[in-house]
């Protein structure tokens, strides 16, 4: 039954079935993990993306709050083959529109042969393709969202393992996921989950012993404040970053970003340690990446598919970052030790 519209660039409109009912319109991206679905879905990363699954059936073992990264859904809408039952009720409950019975080879395939792409959907009842074609033409480029971190920051400063032995980090949640902050709390650290657009003066009434910068949504040149906090600690402060908090600490030390073609989102993404030789599996979740890492920081990890910057470092200046997921959740567990290797830099 056709009682859902997808409308991609280029104004071409593909029918689908209404799971969740709504309007949404976002960036439309896919992820080829073929497991966490509860986690991607409340990635704050997600925010103001329309995401779909390469992975043919999502929900078949149902949906659990513990595996949540934080408290909502942060894709606008939500496009499969086949959603079970329990990710539709979840879906409907968050007011996130979904839909399936929809061809999705062929959207990813058209997704990596023309890039992340704008898209409209509409879903329910009495939803037309008019709808969606009118949430299409209303999309906003992901840099266009220029105060995107507003929408997934924490307002106030929170902390995690007050009075804990080991050193005071502060995390700029830029959108981060709760696993960055579970993997540091599990490592004795006491975290002081700070706003994106956090001061340097704040910064230093805290007094911490590391800085370190989130994963989060949309284009890294948009997150000037987290940027200006990198270039004022460098030197006095070790520097961690992951993900969207690699492109900040890149782009602050005279790096450029670059948005890429259709992304990496997955759980099987290979790294190649540069210093080592030794290639983990990863799981990522990005659309725009290094594209020069500028004099500070040396590219010490690579992907092994397209050889674009995993991992930046400088051992003089205590910097280590990560384009990857360290924290995993959902995915492989290879890079867990990133953690101990960012705490080791305050000894
Ligand atoms: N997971 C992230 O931190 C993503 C970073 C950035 N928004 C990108 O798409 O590249």
């Amino acid at each position: 039954m056709t009682d859902a519209y997808v409308a991609l660039e280029g104004e071409r409109v593909v029918e689908a079935r209404a799971r969740s009912p709504g309007t949404a319109r976002g960036e439309l991206v896919f992820t080829t993990a073929y497991t966490g679905y509860e986690e991607s879905l409340t990635d704050p990363s997600y925010e103001e993306q329309i995401l779909t699954f390469s992975y043919p059936l999502i929900g078949n073992y149902g949906v659990r709050e513990e595996r949540f990264e934080s408290d909502r859904v942060h894709p606008r809408a939500v496009v499969a083959r086949e959603l079970t039952d329990d990710v539709a009720e979840w879906l409907q409950t968050e007011g996130r529109p979904a839909v399936d019975h929809i061809d999705t080879r062929e959207l990813v395939t058209e997704i990596r042969d023309e890039g992340a792409m704008k898209c409209g959907i509409a879903a329910g009842e009495d939803a037309t393709e008019e709808d969606a074609l009118a949430e299409l033409r209303q999309c906003k480029h992901m840099s266009d969202h220029a105060d995107i971190g507003n929408q997934v920051s924490v307002s106030e400063p929170v902390v995690y393992n007050e009075g804990g032995d080991g050193p005071d980090v502060a995390l700029i949640d830029c959108g981060a996921k709760g696993s960055i902050q579970e993997s540091l709390v599990e490592r004795d650290a006491v975290v002081h989950v700070l706003p994106y657009d956090t001061t340097p003066e704040a910064v230093q009434d805290l007094d911490p012993d590391l800085l370190f910068i989130s994963n989060g949504p949309g284009d890294p040149e948009n997150f000037e404040a987290a940027a200006e906090l990198v270039d004022e600690y460098v030197g006095d402060l070790p520097l961690a970053g992951i993900c969207l908090g690699q492109q900040v600490v890149a782009n602050a030390l005279g790096g450029d970003t670059e948005k890429m073609e259709f992304g990496h989102r997955g759980v099987n993404q290979p790294v190649r340690d540069l210093r080592t030789d030794q290639v983990v599996m990863t799981t990522q979740n990005h659309g725009y990446t290094v594209a020069d890492p500028g004099e500070t920081l040396e590219v010490t990890q690579i992907n092994v598919n397209d050889d674009t910057p995993e991992g930046l470092e400088n051992d003089d200046l205590n910097i280590i970052t990560r384009q990857y997921h360290p924290e995993a959740n959902p995915g492989p567990n290879d890079s867990l030790a990133f953690f101990d290797d960012v705490l080791a830099l305050v000894e």
